[in-house]
């Protein structure tokens, strides 16, 4: 099957999965009041591929189908360049505000069948197979995933495996002939009721002898045992003008709960290999792809940011105020540093280990993945500061077609724009900094890619000091000259 249309990509929600929102089973999570606005956002960037073929879609290899550019696996700059247009392309439907667009796993999947030979070490020839089977599979049926790789908060002060005496952390119970039975939970799974898919693969490092935790697999939603609880939805089914961004980009998070669910056999990626969990992540080049996916994606959000701020302060005539410019400077400022790392990291794409396979380079990506958790936060803290007590000069779209109307006309209006357009703004604003939305995507962007604390220990820990202690070694290596002394007087 070629890429599909919003059409087939909702029709194919409706399989008997077990979604939980706020203690109902939903039946059809495409026509639910809570969760169809994000259905049809979903759907829309299907139909964004038909719309705009020669950005976002190329030839199967296997199939000679048309089918999402962002499964390529890139053998060149030129297709890390494409990815990147046709990622663009989808984050800027939601202004970057929807983090797990299907670029997110495609990119993951690519990434870990092009590297399938870490996977495959220590006699894991299998499941590395499987794993490239599996790439093609949703490539070439236009399947999207959610993924779930972190086991839930107990205690993260002892082991995975030490989580509730052991059965709170996902891992295997049993086997038999086609399959494993995998037990426990995972959190998050962002995107669940709109993923055909569920992906579990490595989130952090496992104790040598956990090998049972050492899981990683993908299958069907409507898997039997397979259950999703949702947090609250912060989708509100009210008009475009009262809630612009929520009611259509709440993508949802849930917990995952896995019953004995049987994965068959060729599902699987890995069962067991304690030292293969970490390596497939840090010597498998994950993050240089997966950052590079999700910092064009914050990048369209700063991009937002800072028209919103723009506009806001024009429309009120602050930006008249140089403190106010510093403020809008400031959202500009870290706007461009994202857009250069990002073209920093496609300048300086490299081909992988001589096997024909291309990597954007990681260390700007890096970079900016441990400051962004601070970057979106300060634009958002810094739009507060610019709109002020405009964000509650907010009426309803009611109220403005109700018995108030010429008053609010009257009092609402701005120095460049009508009440109605004005107020059009602040409530986007304020969906975007203050809403029950706003505060997700604050937690998400702090903590959608582990936090800023351990992602910026970590580039300390792998970074490349060679040359900086090069610059010290010159002065500590040159022979020492102490001839001066003999001029000083001693009296
Ligand atoms: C909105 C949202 C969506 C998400 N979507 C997904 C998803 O789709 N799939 C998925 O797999 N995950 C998802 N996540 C989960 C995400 O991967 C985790 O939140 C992240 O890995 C951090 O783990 P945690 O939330 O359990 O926080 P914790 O690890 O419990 O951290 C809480 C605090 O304790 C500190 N801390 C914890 N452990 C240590 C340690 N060992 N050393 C030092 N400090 C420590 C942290 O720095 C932090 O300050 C999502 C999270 C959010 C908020």
């Amino acid at each position: 099957m070629a890429a599909r249309t919003g059409k087939q990509f909702l029709e194919g929600l409706k399989d008997g999965r077990e979604i939980w929102l706020e203690g109902e089973r939903i039946t059809d999570v495409t026509t639910h009041p809570k969760l169809k606005g994000a259905a049809e956002t979903m759907a829309k960037l299907f139909d964004l591929q038909h719309e705009f073929p020669e950005i976002m879609l190329y030839d199967s290899p296997d199939t000679g189908e048309k089918v999402g550019i962002t499964h390529l696996i890139p053998k060149s700059k030129e297709d890390i360049k494409r990815i990147r247009i046709a990622m663009k392309k989808w984050a800027e439907v939601s202004a970057g505000l929807m983090g797990r667009s299907p670029d997110y796993m495609n990119t993951t999947f690519a990434c870990f069948a092009g590297h399938a030979d870490v996977w495959a070490r220590r006699g894991n020839e299998q499941g590395a197979q499987n794993l490239v089977n599996y790439q093609k599979y949703i490539r070439d049926n236009d399947l999207i995933l959610t993924h779930s790789i972190i086991n839930p908060q107990v205690d993260r002060s002892v082991s995975e495996a030490e989580q509730g005496g052991g059965e709170v952390s996902l891992h295997k119970v049993g086997e038999t002939d086609d399959a494993i039975i995998v037990r426990g939970a995972r959190m998050l799974a962002t995107l669940a009721p709109y993923a055909d898919e569920l992906a579990v693969y490595p989130g952090s490092d496992i104790r040598l002898q956990d090998k049972k935790y050492a899981i990683c697999f993908s299958i069907p939603m409507n898997t039997p045992g397979l259950k999703f609880i949702c947090r609250d939805s912060y989708s509100k089914d009210r008009s475009n003008y009262d809630y612009p961004l929520s009611s259509r980009f709440d993508e949802m998070d849930a917990v995952v709960i896995f019953d004995d669910v049987k994965v068959p056999k060729d599902r699987v990626f890995m069962d067991g290999d304690t030292v293969g969990y970490s390596e497939v992540i840090g010597e498998g080049y994950w993050r240089n792809y997966i950052i590079f996916q999700a910092m064009n994606r914050a990048l369209t959000k700063l991009e937002f940011a800072f028209g919103l701020g723009h506009m806001i302060a024009d429309m009120t005539g602050v930006n008249a105020f140089d403190h106010v410019q510093e403020k809008l400077g400031e959202i500009w400022n870290m706007l461009e540093i994202t857009r250069s790392a990002v073209v920093a990291a496609e300048e300086g794409a490299f081909e992988v280990r001589n096997k024909g396979i291309w990597a954007p380079d990681d260390r700007p990506l890096l970079a900016l993945r441990g400051l962004m958790p601070k970057f979106i936060p300060r634009a958002t803290e810094l739009l507060k500061l610019i709109g002020g007590g405009g964000f509650m000069l907010t009426p309803s779209f009611a109220d403005l077609e109700g018995p108030l109307s010429s008053d609010i006309k009257k009092y609402y209006q701005a120095r460049n724009a009508d009440a109605e357009k004005r107020i059009r703004l602040f409530r986007l604003g304020w969906d975007f900094i203050g809403s029950e939305l706003a505060g997700r995507l604050d937690l998400y962007e702090r903590f959608y890619l582990s936090d800023s604390f351990r992602m910026t220990a970590l580039n300390y820990k792998i970074a490349d000091k060679t040359h900086s202690i090069n610059l010290i070694n010159q002065f500590l290596d040159e022979p020492v000259k102490n001839d001066f002394k003999s001029k000083v007087e001693v009296r």
